[in-house]
């Protein structure tokens, strides 16, 4: 599709421009400074999502303001502070170079970009850029490998929330959650042994770790849970490896999807199984519950629980296998429009 300025509009019509297709990749979202007050503004955005905690505003938002904004901004600022890079946030710098590895891939008429659901660059701003840059058909990518309410769901939400306002609405595609894909599985297999064929220790578990969700959503029928032991499954007969499921970064004081990370390495390790790797296959990119979570405070827990070897394998990132796997769904999902 070439890119066409319209012409032969009727007197009084704006000059528009169309003709082209955008490709737009999104992560959950990050503050934009480690300190206090712009974690305090992201938590906020974020915590107020009623497809994250699904508690009624009444009930939940004097708890929010009055407690948790009041509480976890500076603990978390501080968590963020050693996890920031001079290029920012570890989530934004990869999915900021996901975007520009990709771009060029689909020829001149494609733009690729990426935003946040939370915090900045917004969903709204840049599907606005795009729409302004003559974008009449986009392929939003939330880069979520399992789907759940909290997440994909979420990113889905805001992508139609912001062309509401739109009079002439470009046509939408999302990609689909691709926990079992075999070309997720695959890029997964190549990181995962290239990460234990680098250790100078051979590991008495493996651990698979997935952010959390609380255990109601599972009642409820999200399919997240379902979709990350599922991955693991097909990941483990692909490597032939026993692999360890655990779930992390649990928030409040409803119960959470189990075994709990930090109690799955305080347990290995009591158990005598003193050497371990992990890694994090439900994030696309690393962030601060994996640089911070796992890789600073699950090796201490873990070391104090008396482990003696650890070892945190990255995440896909911008890594070639990484960014062949992006390119390879995108495709898929681009056919019929490029
Ligand atoms: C990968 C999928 C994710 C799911 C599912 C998810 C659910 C979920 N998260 C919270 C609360 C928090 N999560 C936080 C950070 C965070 N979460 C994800 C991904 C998923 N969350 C990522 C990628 C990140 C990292 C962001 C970064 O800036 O690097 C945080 C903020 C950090 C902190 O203060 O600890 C909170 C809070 C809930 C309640 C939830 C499910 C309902
Ligand atoms: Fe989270
Ligand atoms: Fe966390």
């Amino acid at each position: 599709m070439n890119m066409q300025i319209l012409d032969h509009l009727p007197e009084g019509h704006p000059p528009v421009k169309t003709g082209k297709i955008g490709l737009l990749l999104v992560n959950l979202g990050t503050p934009d400074a480690p300190d206090k007050k712009a974690v305090k503004r992201y938590l906020k955005e974020f915590l107020s999502d009623k497809r994250v905690v699904e508690i009624p505003d009444i009930v939940w938002q004097p708890i929010l303001r009055g407690i948790i904004l009041n509480t976890r901004p500076k603990k978390s600022a501080h968590a963020y502070g050693l996890v920031w890079t001079d290029e920012g946030s570890p989530l934004a710098v990869y999915t900021r170079r996901q975007a520009e590895a990709l771009a060029g891939n689909y020829g001149d008429d494609v733009h690729v970009d990426w935003a946040m659901r939370y915090g900045n660059p917004s969903i709204t701003s840049r599907l606005q850029a795009m729409k302004d840059a003559g974008c009449e058909r986009i392929l939003v990518a939330p880069l979520y490998p399992q789907y759940s309410g909290a997440t994909t769901a979420s990113v889905h939400d805001a992508v139609f929330d912001a062309i509401k306002a739109m009079r002439w609405q470009p046509a939408i595609r999302m990609l689909p959650p691709y926990h079992d894909d075999p070309d997720y599985i695959a890029a997964l297999k190549s990181s995962v042994e290239t990460g234990l064929a680098a250790l100078d220790f051979e590991p008495d578990a493996v651990i698979a770790s997935f952010h959390g969700m609380p255990k109601r959503t599972l009642e409820l029928g999200d399919p997240y849970h379902c979709h990350c032991q599922k991955t693991a499954r097909l990941l483990s007969e692909a490597i032939g490896q026993d692999l360890t499921i655990a779930f992390q970064s649990r928030f409040g004081p409803a119960k959470w999807l189990e075994p709990a990370t930090d109690m799955m390495l305080e347990k290995l390790a009591q158990e005598g199984k003193k050497k371990v790797a992990i890694f994090a296959p439900g994030f696309s990119s690393d962030c601060l519950e994996t640089c911070e979570e796992l890789a600073i405070r699950g090796k201490e827990d873990f070391e104090e629980a008396g482990g003696e070897r650890f070892a945190y394998i990255p995440c896909l990132n911008d890594s070639d296998v990484g960014i062949k796997l992006l390119d390879t769904l995108v495709r898929r999902e681009l056919a019929g429009w490029i």
